[in-house]
């Protein structure tokens, strides 16, 4: 098995009296998607900023593409993309030059700094706008020229904090696939999120920090299998409908909720035959149902239920 490119243990940092993580411990694998999420102060900044040698770990180690982030730090430096909502595009200049210089400053020559420019204007669909001022960009150009400016260096491990973060659906979609298409490449890529739907549809593993912990780690489907099951939920023409239909299934077995709010019924689907015989149940129940979805839990689920048991700090 090859190395993790990211390897956390047993990791903390304190400013002062604030302990902003404490004794956290991941790995992520090359070409690995790992998602870290948490409400705000929750200390995800801070384990990007001790993985991109912006800031120091107080105690515990991390080893970046096999670099002690604190002994090694030029070596990781020359291994890492930092993308950001703040990042460092100068907005003054234009897409092409932002790259160029980014590449220049890297010891690209000349050429090479050319053509890496042109290929990633190729790449993010910038070749048009390559000549605008970057501050003329709209979101999602910006958000493109800011990945782009993280991948100059052909880096092993990309950090992304919020990339999508403001932009439209068409857009967020847009950054998907282009984080999927470097990841086909073996890149390793840290993202955080305040998009569960993001983090359940990119990342391999996700940790969820609370107050600086570790609360839950694991792949997303692994996350909403522990939360519980699929449920159905049947959507009735009134109250009097889920009062009678709540009757039926209780004659037949079977335990539903309803919602507090709407004419719907939830029940939980645990066994492969249950949905069958809720149908069969409500069958008798008459016309009154309107419809009926069957959900699956979410990373949303999941956060929720996290964060029910870890109040918010
Ligand atoms: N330079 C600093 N000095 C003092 N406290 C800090 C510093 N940086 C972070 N903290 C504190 O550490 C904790 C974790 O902050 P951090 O920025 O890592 O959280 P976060 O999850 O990234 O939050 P957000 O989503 O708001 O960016 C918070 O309580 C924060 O106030």
């Amino acid at each position: 098995m090859p190395r993790p490119r990211i390897e956390v243990t047993r990791l903390g940092k304190s400013y002062g009296p604030v302990a902003a993580l404490t004794d956290v411990s991941l790995t992520a694998a090359p070409g690995a998607v790992l998602g870290v999420l948490g409400h705000n102060g929750a200390g995800k900044t801070t384990l990007i900023d001790i993985l991109a040698t912006r800031a120091l770990p107080s105690t515990g180690t991390a080893r970046v593409c096999g670099f002690d982030v604190t002994r090694s730090g030029h070596q990781v430096r020359g291994r890492i993309g930092l993308t950001s909502q703040y990042a460092s595009v100068d907005e003054a200049v234009s897409g092409r030059a932002n790259l160029l210089l980014l590449a220049r400053l890297l010891g690209a020559s000349r050429r090479q700094a050319t053509a890496r420019a042109e290929e990633l204007l190729d790449a993010f669909g910038l070749t048009e706008a390559a000549d605008r001022a970057a501050g003329t960009y709209s979101g999602g150009m910006r958000r493109r020229l800011d990945l782009a400016c993280g991948l100059v260096g052909r880096p092993e491990v990309l950090f992304l904090d919020e990339p999508t973060t403001g932009l439209d659906p068409v857009s967020r979609a847009g950054l998907w696939a282009l984080v999927a298409g470097l990841v086909s490449h073996g890149t390793t890529v840290v993202l955080t999120t305040q998009y569960l739907e993001e983090a359940d549809r990119l990342a391999d593993e996700v940790v969820v920090l609370a107050g600086g912990h570790v609360v839950a780690a694991g792949a997303p489907a692994t996350l909403k299998a522990g939360i519980g099951s699929r449920a159905a939920a049947v959507r009735m023409s009134d109250e009097r409908a889920v009062r009678h239909a709540l009757g039926v299934l209780a004659y037949a077995g079977i335990r539903a909720t309803p919602d507090p709010v709407e004419p719907v019924l939830r029940v939980a689907l645990a066994r492969p035959g249950d949905i069958t015989a809720v149908v069969r149940a409500l069958d008798a129940a008459g016309p009154d149902i309107l419809d009926l979805t069957v959900t699956e839990p979410t990373l949303d689920d999941v956060y929720l239920a996290l964060h029910h048991e870890s109040p918010r700090p």
